[in-house]
C-alpha cells in the first residue's frame, strides 16, 4: 500500500513538474469543491427554520447561498474534470510508456523479454498506460470525496447520532465494489497471455511482411480462426469477470438502500414527535439524499483508484523486477585484448525448454582471430554468439575475457566494444544514415563514418541509387524507399562496421540474403577488416556460416552439433581428419559442382 502511494505521489510530482500551474489549479478546484455541499444543506436549514420562524431576511438569504453553494459546486467540478482530461492528455500515455520503455532497458539480457509473467505485465500496462495518468487524480479525487462525507456525516450526526449507522451501510458496497475489482484483475492477468496471442496473430494476418505466405499457402482463415479463438477466451474470462464484480456491488448497493430507508422512518419519527426541528429535517434529508451521491462518488473515484492499481502493479513489479534483474558487472573491458576469450564448460538452456541449446562447451578464441562457427540448423551456433555478446548469462560453466569473467565486466561498457551484425537483424525505418550510423552512437550523424561502414559493407551502390543518398527515409510506411532483403542486409552489415575498436567483430550469417557473388566478396572484405582490427585491438572476430566454402580462411574453426562442440581445427586440419566437417564440406563442394537433380538433401 505504501508503494502504491509513493507510485502515484511520484505520478503528481511528474504531472507538477510537467505542468505546474494546471496541476496546482486542479488541486485547488478539487479541494474547493469539498465544503460545497453541507454549505447547501445548512444553507437550506436556515431557509426552510426562517420560513417556520416567519424570518423572511433569513429565509431568502439561506435560499440564496443554497442555490450559489450548489451553483459553485457543479461549476468547480466540471472545470476540475476538464482540466484533469486536459492535464492526462499534455502528459499523455507518451511519458508513461516512456519510463516503462526505460525500464525494459535496463534489462541487459534478452532473456527477460521470453518470461511470460514479464510479459504478461507489459502487455496490461501497453494496454492501460492512459489509466495511470488518472490513478493520482483519482486518489486526489477520493481523497476529497471522502472529506466531503466526512462533513456531511458530521452534519448528519448533529440531528441523530443514530444516523451515522448510514456509514456502516454506506461501507458495504466499497467492501463488495473491492472484491469484484480484484477478480477483474485476476482475470485480466490470467487472460493477458491469450490477448497477447490474439494480438500477434492479428498483426501477422494484417502485417505485409508475413502476407504473401500466407495468400500462397491458404493460411488466411485458419490464422482468422485462431485468432478469433483467442479473441473469444481472452474476452470471455474478462466479461464473467465484470459479470461477477457487478453483481458484487448490486448485492452492495441493495444494502445501502436498505440502511437508508431505515433512517428516513427515524428522521420523520424524531420530526413528528418534536425532537427536531423542520429545518433539521430538511437538512437530514438534504444530507442524506446527497449522502447517496457522496458515497456513490466516493466509492466511484475509490474504485477507480483501485482499478488504477491493475496497472499500477504490474509497473511496480516490473520496477522491483529490473532492480533485481540487473547485471552486477562492473568491471571495464580491456583496452586491447591479449589472451582472448576462454569458455570453460559452458551450458545454457533457454527459458522454457527442456534441452540445452549449449552443453559442456570448452574452447579458447585466441587473442586476433577469426573463428568460424558451422554446423546444421539449431545446432547452437547462435547461443554461442548471444553468450558472448551478453545478450544471456550462462547456466552453467565460465566465459572469460582475458581471464576476467564476462558477468564481472559492465555489460553496456563490453557491449560497447562489440560490432555485430545478426542474422535476424533489424529494419530500422529511419533515415539510411541514420540507420547505418546507430551501429555506433557516438556517430549517429557522423557523415565520414557512416560513409566509411558504407563501404565496408559494399553498400556504396545501394546509396548512390537511392533517392536522396544518405538521407533517404526507409520504409514505406513513412513515405520512405522500401529495400530489398539483401539490400536490408547489407544496411546491417554497414551498421556493424560502424565501431572502429572493437574487441569482439560477431557476423552471425551476414550474408545468407545476399546472392553468391556478393558473399564471396563480402567475405574477403570482412577479412581484410577482421585483421585490421586484431592489429588494432586484437580483435577476435566470429564468424557463423552455413556455407562453409565461405570460412576456408579462417583461423580456427568450430563444429557444432547439437549443442556440442564435436570438432576443432583449421580447414586443412579438419579435411584431413575426415570427419563431420569433411563430409560436410564435401557434401557442399560437390552440390555447386553437381547439376540440382543430382544433388542429396541435406
Ligand atoms: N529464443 C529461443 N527460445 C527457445 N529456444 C531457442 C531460442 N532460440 C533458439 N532456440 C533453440 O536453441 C537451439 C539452438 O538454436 P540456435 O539459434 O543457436 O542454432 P543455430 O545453429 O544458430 O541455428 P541456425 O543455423 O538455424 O541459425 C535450437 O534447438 C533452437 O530451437
Amino acid at each position: 500500500m505504501i508503494r502504491y502511494a509513493k507510485l502515484l505521489a511520484e505520478l503528481l510530482r511528474l504531472s507538477w513538474r510537467l505542468h505546474p500551474l494546471p496541476t496546482a489549479g486542479l488541486l485547488a478546484l478539487r479541494l474547493a469543491t469539498v465544503p460545497t455541499t453541507p454549505a447547501m444543506a445548512l444553507a437550506l436549514r436556515a431557509a426552510v427554520d426562517g420560513i417556520v420562524h416567519r424570518d423572511p431576511g433569513t429565509a431568502a438569504a439561506g435560499a440564496a447561498v443554497a442555490v450559489i453553494a450548489y451553483a459553485v459546486g457543479m461549476y468547480l467540478r466540471s472545470l476540475a474534470d476538464t482540466l484533469e482530461v486536459m492535464i492526462g492528455d499534455r502528459i499523455g500515455t507518451l511519458h508513461i510508456r516512456r519510463h516503462i520503455e526505460e525500464h525494459l532497458a535496463r534489462l541487459d539480457g534478452l532473456e527477460h523479454l521470453e518470461r511470460t509473467d514479464l510479459l504478461d505485465r507489459i502487455t496490461v500496462l501497453r494496454g492501460a498506460g492512459w489509466r495511470l495518468n488518472h490513478a493520482p487524480w483519482q486518489a486526489v479525487a477520493a481523497g476529497c470525496d471522502a472529506l466531503r462525507l466526512g462533513l456531511l456525516l458530521l452534519l448528519l450526526a448533529a440531528v441523530t447520532p443514530w444516523l451515522l449507522l448510514l456509514l456502516g451501510f454506506a461501507a458495504a458496497p466499497l467492501w463488495f465494489d473491492q472484491r469484484g475489482q480484484r477478480s477483474i484483475v485476476d482475470a485480466e492477468t490470467r487472460t493477458a497471455e491469450a490477448f497477447r496471442l490474439q494480438r500477434h496473430l492479428f498483426n501477422l494476418a494484417t502485417a505485409a511482411a508475413g502476407g504473401k505466405e500466407l495468400r500462397v499457402s491458404g493460411a488466411g482463415p485458419e490464422i482468422a480462426r485462431r485468432q478469433r479463438q483467442a479473441w473469444e477466451a481472452a474476452v470471455d474470462g474478462r466479461f464473467r469477470a465484470r459479470l461477477r464484480a457487478a453483481a458484487w456491488s448490486v448485492a452492495g448497493w441493495t444494502l445501502y438502500t436498505a440502511g437508508f430507508a431505515t433512517g428516513l422512518v427515524l428522521l420523520i419519527d424524531r420530526t413528528a414527535h418534536g425532537q427536531a426541528t423542520a429545518g433539521d429535517l430538511v437538512l437530514a434529508v438534504t444530507v442524506a439524499v446527497t449522502l447517496r451521491n457522496a458515497v456513490q462518488e466516493t466509492l466511484f473515484a475509490v474504485s477507480h483508484t483501485t482499478s488504477g492499481r491493475t496497472v499500477v502493479e504490474p509497473l511496480l513489479w516490473l520496477r522491483d523486477y529490473v532492480a533485481t534483474s540487473r547485471s552486477t558487472g562492473r568491471r571495464t573491458p580491456p583496452a586491447t585484448l591479449r589472451a582472448g576469450i576462454t569458455l570453460d564448460r559452458v551450458a545454457f538452456t533457454y527459458p522454457g525448454t527442456g534441452r540445452p541449446a549449449l552443453d559442456d562447451f570448452s574452447c579458447h578464441l585466441p587473442a586476433g582471430a577469426v573463428v568460424a562457427v558451422v554446423g546444421e540448423y539449431g545446432s547452437g551456433k547462435t547461443t554461442l554468439v548471444k553468450l558472448l555478446t551478453k545478450l544471456y548469462p550462462p547456466d552453467r560453466g565460465r566465459i572469460e575475457v582475458d581471464g576476467v569473467d564476462l558477468a564481472d565486466l559492465a555489460t553496456t561498457e563490453w557491449r560497447a566494444r562489440i560490432s555485430a551484425a545478426f542474422q535476424d537483424f533489424g529494419r530500422f525505418h529511419i533515415p539510411f544514415g541514420e540507420t547505418v550510423g546507430i551501429g555506433d552512437l557516438t556517430h549517429l550523424h557522423d557523415t565520414g563514418r557512416i560513409t566509411d561502414a558504407v563501404h565496408a559493407a559494399d553498400a556504396r551502390p545501394l546509396v548512390d541509387r537511392l533517392p536522396d543518398g544518405l538521407d533517404t527515409q526507409l520504409g514505406r510506411q513513412f513515405d520512405g524507399v522500401d529495400l530489398s532483403e539483401g539490400q536490408w542486409q547489407r544496411t546491417a552489415l554497414a551498421r556493424a562496421s560502424m565501431r572502429t575498436d572493437p574487441l569482439l567483430f560477431v557476423l552471425d550469417e551476414p550474408t545468407a540474403s545476399l546472392d553468391a557473388p556478393s558473399e564471396h566478396h563480402i567475405f574477403r572484405r570482412y577479412l581484410v577488416r577482421a585483421r585490421e582490427l586484431a592489429a588494432r585491438t586484437g580483435a577476435i572476430t566470429v564468424i557463423v556460416s552455413h556455407r562453409f566454402s565461405t570460412v576456408t580462411g579462417a583461423d580456427h574453426i568450430l563444429v557444432l552439433h547439437q549443442g556440442r562442440l564435436v570438432e576443432r581445427g583449421t580447414h586443412d586440419e579438419l579435411l584431413a581428419a575426415g570427419g563431420r566437417y569433411a563430409n560436410l564440406y564435401n557434401i557442399q563442394a560437390t552440390a555447386y559442382r553437381r547439376p540440382a537433380s543430382d544433388v542429396p538433401m541435406m
